[in-house]
């Protein structure tokens, strides 16, 4: 067997012992393979399976190049930017840096969500030798003249894409593009994902020259399969819309009793072990804490808290439920850090979490709405089945969707077994009975539902999502809407067998008006800004001369964060281009749904 030391180029002996201390006793292939290629000065785009230690293969290269310059790296200069689609990937990234990095040399993260000015400060104040950042804030920071950051990046050594294909893909195309054009060209690039595309147009746009192609298989594996580790058992089952909320509260509790324990996605389910000893009673009452369900695959998602709470109600109390989306902002680090420190719970999550995250010890992923592509579903399993443990990933299918099996069998080489359906209790009466109290959870399972079926008319594979034929009543039953929402995929449909119920009053004293002020204030304290009164003077100042100049600012229900604006920026660049005739309607429809 390989061991650290036998490495060539060698690793420092400070590498050695960290690596000592992470315990971690010899390289994976992953790393054994992408080291001495990366050391050595060479471009790399590296495949590899899901959790097989791609981290380490480039965070070891960088940190020991960083290490051999002759001359000291000033606060000044920054020497590798790695840049990840998702913050919640950057951080873990940057934490791993930080483990690797000797004194004198930093880490630095820069992702959305935070406080721009104070990012700015930051870097102009202090060193930055290592960049880990999404592209919309790393682009912001590198176009401000006021920020230094482009000046240190011509120091530039390395830079790394993680989950390339996705940073690579048509959202972050142009944030890429603007971003490389601020990086000199004299610098080694990698490249690495579990679904790399060896499109060479891909290649070049992101700078690498004759890249060494690694591609890392487990054993037996087919080399023109859909790389998925072995240790992953990956079903499907089969239900109708209207069943999926109930089957979901039927399988949870079925897992438990084989003492298999739990984390969610909305796509993706995780459920971890040793949580037996929390129990699933029948019917608790409901928790205080209300969790989302957001219920389409991406980041765009509504917090569709409805769902969610019904779940909830229909699982142990003591069972942790969590809700990770893209549009929780201060509260997704929160989210994050607590479920990966928990020792059992469930996380309902959209594709936010998806790709490239390390939560320990998830063992079922269920993809409770279906993927966009057939990579996703790779990324999506593989939250589970990491470093060689076993896992599961439960694919959720509607009758009309199972051909959808065949498909990914056929094309990219994954087997999928069927999975006993179980006896699910019907959860709507139950779920509308909670809804009609909240103003609320109506106007999220709502937006919830559009989104849906928005993300289901736009579905890449659109033979098998067929958008006439979903059932658009039996989703909406699904989703335990009180009321059809006015929109044109319903206008010319039956309705007469949908049974709509009162929605709850506005004024309802713990409904909509009193949620959104809480959530208001909640906002801005658990993002970690300082609160209205705490702001710093420039933030003011942008504030009251924004108030003054827009009049329709007035009337929004609240202040925009950072990475909105990025995401609406973008959005707006969109369709300018669609305007100008430069890119089609199908383009503009996947940029504004990357943009989320
Ligand atoms: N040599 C090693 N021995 C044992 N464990 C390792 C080793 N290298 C990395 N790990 C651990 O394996 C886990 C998965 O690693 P990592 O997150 O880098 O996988 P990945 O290939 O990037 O996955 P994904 O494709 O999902 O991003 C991490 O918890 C990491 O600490």
């Amino acid at each position: 067997m390989a061991t650290w030391s036998s490495l060539r180029p060698a690793l420092s002996s400070h590498a050695l012992r960290v690596i000592k201390d992470m315990g971690f006793h010899s390289p994976t292939p992953v790393q054994r393979s992408t080291l001495p290629e990366f050391m050595s000065n060479k471009d790399v785009a590296v495949e590899a399976v899901t959790g097989s230690g791609k981290t380490l293969a480039f965070v070891i290269p960088v940190v020991e190049g960083l290490k051999t310059r002759q001359k000291k790296w000033t606060t000044g200069e920054t020497g590798v930017v790695i840049i990840t689609p998702t913050r919640e990937l950057a951080a873990q990234v940057c934490e791993v840096c930080r483990s690797f990095l000797p004194p004198g040399l930093v880490a630095r993260l820069i992702i959305g969500g935070r406080d721009v000015e104070q990012d700015v400060a930051d870097v102009n104040e202090g060193a930055s030798t290592v960049v880990v950042a999404t592209p919309g804030r790393l682009l912001v920071l590198l176009s401000r003249n006021d920020c230094k950051l482009a000046r240190h990046v011509q120091a530039l050594e390395y830079l790394i894409l993680d989950e390339a294909d996705r940073l690579l893909e048509l959202g972050f195309h142009q944030s890429l593009t603007s971003i490389l054009q601020y990086l000199p060209k004299q610098r080694r690039t990698g490249l690495f994902s579990a679904t790399l595309n060896s499109d060479v147009r891909q290649l070049v746009t992101a700078g690498l020259r004759h890249p060494v192609a690694i591609s890392v298989r487990e054993p037996g594996q087919d080399p023109q399969a859909t790389p998925v580790p072995n240790t992953l058992l990956s079903y499907f089952i089969e239900c109708g819309a209207d069943q999926k909320l109930g089957t979901l509260v039927a399988l949870l509790t079925a897992l438990q009793v084989c003492t298999t324990l739990l984390g969610a996605h909305v796509t993706a389910s995780c459920l971890h072990p040793h949580r037996a000893r929390r129990s699933l009673s029948s019917s608790p009452p409901v928790p205080q804490s209300a969790i989302s369900r957001p219920s389409c695959p991406g980041e765009n998602m509504a917090p569709g808290e409805h769902c969610c709470l019904t779940l909830t109600s229909s699982l142990s109390p003591q069972l942790l439920v969590m809700a990770l989306h893209g549009r929780m902002h201060g509260k997704r680090k929160c989210v994050f850090d607590r479920f990966s420190a928990e020792e059992s719970g469930v996380l309902m999550c959209t594709d936010v979490a998806a790709r490239g995250v390390d939560f320990p010890a998830v063992h079922w992923v269920l993809q409770y709405d279906p993927p966009s592509s057939a990579n996703m579903f790779v990324h999506r399993s593989g939250r589970t089945a990491r470093m060689g443990q076993e896992g599961h990933s439960l694919l959720f299918l509607t009758p009309s969707e199972t051909s959808y099996v065949e498909f990914l069998r056929l094309n990219k080489g994954l087997a999928l077994q069927s999975y006993p359906c179980p006896t699910a209790p019907c959860l709507r009466d139950r779920a509308r009975t909670i809804i009609c109290q909240d103003r609320a959870l109506h106007q999220m399972g709502m937006r919830a539902f559009v989104s849906f079926v928005r993300f289901y008319y736009k579905h890449e594979c659109k033979l098998i999502f067929q958008a006439r034929a979903l059932d658009l009543l039996e989703h909406a039953r699904g989703f335990a809407l009180l009321q059809l929402p006015k929109m044109p995929e319903l206008k010319k449909l039956d309705t007469s067998s949908f049974d709509p119920l009162p929605v709850p009053p506005a004024s309802d004293p713990h409904g909509w008006d009193n949620r959104k002020r809480k959530h208001g204030s909640s906002t801005l304290t658990e993002g970690g800004c300082r609160g209205r009164k705490g702001h710093s003077q420039s933030y003011v100042k942008r504030q009251n001369k924004a108030s003054k100049t827009s009049r329709s600012r007035k009337k929004r229900p609240h202040e925009f964060e950072e990475d909105e604006l990025e995401e609406l920026a973008r959005d707006a660049r969109a369709l300018r281009k669609f305007k100008r005739g430069k890119i089609s309607e199908e383009e503009l429809d996947q940029q504004l749904h990357n943009n989320r």
